[in-house]
């Protein structure tokens, strides 16, 4: 298994260009499933996710061609003219929970699915219950049998209906508002998430010929639609990486650029930053993030659906105000198991203690590079974050976690001053720390 060795202590500098997000390509490439015509992702991110989603859409009988683009990203067109399989097996979504967004396209499309409950993960148990109750809100019959979801329409097409979430969830409410642009009439969704990811996505089925109100806010009007046409789609820059940079220029005392991402996607993000010290200057063109190392101050956050600070930058935030001036406390609110990256942050001198869904963070001086594992995608990055700003070396193991969510992440870090290096398991074996 490969690992990254850092050699901590290079404030970074230079450039770093921002991806497509990986939250909002994926459902869009679920909403392939829609319609008989081609659909065109642009600003394409190079994941193993996109790579998991594209054998699974494969499998349902999406035609796929793909083109490298100049800035690093791929654009990458999908066709599906016929639905060869309505069956998502579990050996395709146990790698990637988000191939459950399948479930809602292909009712909407076929009037049947078959797909494999995605089962737990790492950060928390993650049910998708409110998914199925809002399908079967919209007419349809669900049951769970051997592992599988299996839902069908009785009528043959999804109907109209509203839909209340108790809670707020991203995955559910992109099924929901895929699924309802084929449903007969008119569906309301009440207490939708309002991620930049679902606003990308609604923009992305109006382009096809859905009627799509009120997407980036918690109530959704969608019209259904006899059927949905092709489009072509550029995927909105992904803010989690962009806030992901932004900590690394912060916690390493940096001056970075951050270019082809948007203003306004991460307001309350940029918001504690500047409170804890970090300066951020937004324009129309590039984002710039500066900090001077040891200037850093203690901030408290607490995890909330957007527009509250997302937890998938919790992991990240938690790593810089290890290194600030005083003590924050960082409450995590949306998953259960999020803090699988303490007791390796603790491993490099960083004094938190965890107390049920919060942890207390004292700032030190400094971190020590150590050998670390994590267990998902944002504990990982945050180590690597640590490892930047670490005074000696750092070995992050289990870096197949960091290959679901960060194109070339070496090669961006790299281009910045960081000493930081991909190293294939049995050469790395030789490697002491
Ligand atoms: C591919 C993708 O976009 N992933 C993101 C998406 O995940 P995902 O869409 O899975 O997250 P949700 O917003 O659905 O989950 C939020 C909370 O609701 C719970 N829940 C969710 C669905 C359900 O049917 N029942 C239920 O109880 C979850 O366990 C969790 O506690 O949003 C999360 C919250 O911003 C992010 O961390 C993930 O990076
Ligand atoms: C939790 C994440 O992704 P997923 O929902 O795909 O597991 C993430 O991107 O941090």
């Amino acid at each position: 298994m490969d690992k990254l060795v850092i050699r901590g202590g290079t404030p970074l500098k230079g450039q770093i260009p921002v991806s497509g997000a990986k939250n909002a390509a994926l459902p869009l490439m679920a909403a392939s499933l829609l319609t008989d015509q081609p659909l065109t992702l642009t600003n394409m991110p190079k994941l193993a996710d996109i790579r998991s989603m594209g054998a699974l859409l494969d499998q349902h009988g999406v035609k796929r061609s793909t083109q490298d683009e100049a800035g690093g990203g791929q654009t990458v067109d999908f066709h599906a003219v016929t639905i060869e399989s309505t069956t998502a097996p579990y050996d395709l979504v146990r790698k990637m929970r988000a191939s459950v967004l399948v479930l809602g396209p292909l009712l909407a499309r076929c009037g049947e699915a078959t797909v494999s409950l995605p089962g737990g993960c790492a950060i928390g148990n993650r049910p998708v219950d409110l998914h199925l109750k809002g399908l079967a809100e919209l007419g349809a019959e669900v049951a769970l049998e051997g592992g599988y979801v299996k839902a069908e329409v009785p009528s043959g097409r999804l109907q109209g209906g509203r839909v209340v979430f108790p809670m707020v969830s991203v995955g559910a409410t992109e099924n929901l508002m895929m699924a309802a642009s084929l449903a007969d009439s008119e569906t309301v969704l009440v207490n939708a998430a309002r991620e930049p990811e679902i606003t990308d996505l609604a923009e992305c089925l109006i382009a096809m010929g859905a009627e799509i109100e009120g997407h980036g806010t918690d109530t959704i009007h969608i019209q259904g639609k006899d059927r949905l046409g092709g489009a072509i789609h550029k995927v909105v820059p992904d803010r989690i990486e962009t806030g992901t940079y932004a900590m690394a220029a912060a916690i390493t005392g940096g001056d970075v650029e951050l270019t082809g991402t948007t203003k306004g996607l991460l307001d309350n993000v940029f918001e504690i930053l500047r409170e804890a010290g970090v300066t951020i200057e937004e324009s129309d063109r590039s984002i710039r993030v500066k900090a001077e190392r040891g200037k850093l101050r203690g901030v408290d956050v607490m995890t909330e659906p957007f527009p509250g600070f997302p937890t998938d930058l919790q992991a990240q935030f938690m790593t810089l105000m290890c290194v600030a001036r005083g003590a924050s406390m960082v409450t995590e609110t949306i998953f259960e198991n999020r803090f699988m990256h303490v007791p390796e942050l603790s491993r490099m001198g960083a004094n938190i203690n965890v107390h049920h869904a919060s942890a207390l963070i004292r700032g030190t001086d400094r971190l020590i590079g150590a050998p670390v594992m994590a267990t998902d995608l944002r504990a990982s990055v945050s180590l690597v974050l640590a490892g930047l700003a670490a005074d000696g070396v750092t070995e992050v193991n289990r870096i197949y976690h960091l290959d679901r969510g960060y194109e070339r992440l070496v090669e961006k870090l790299s281009a910045c001053g960081a000493d930081i290096q991909r190293v294939a398991a049995e050469a790395g074996e030789e490697l002491t720390v």
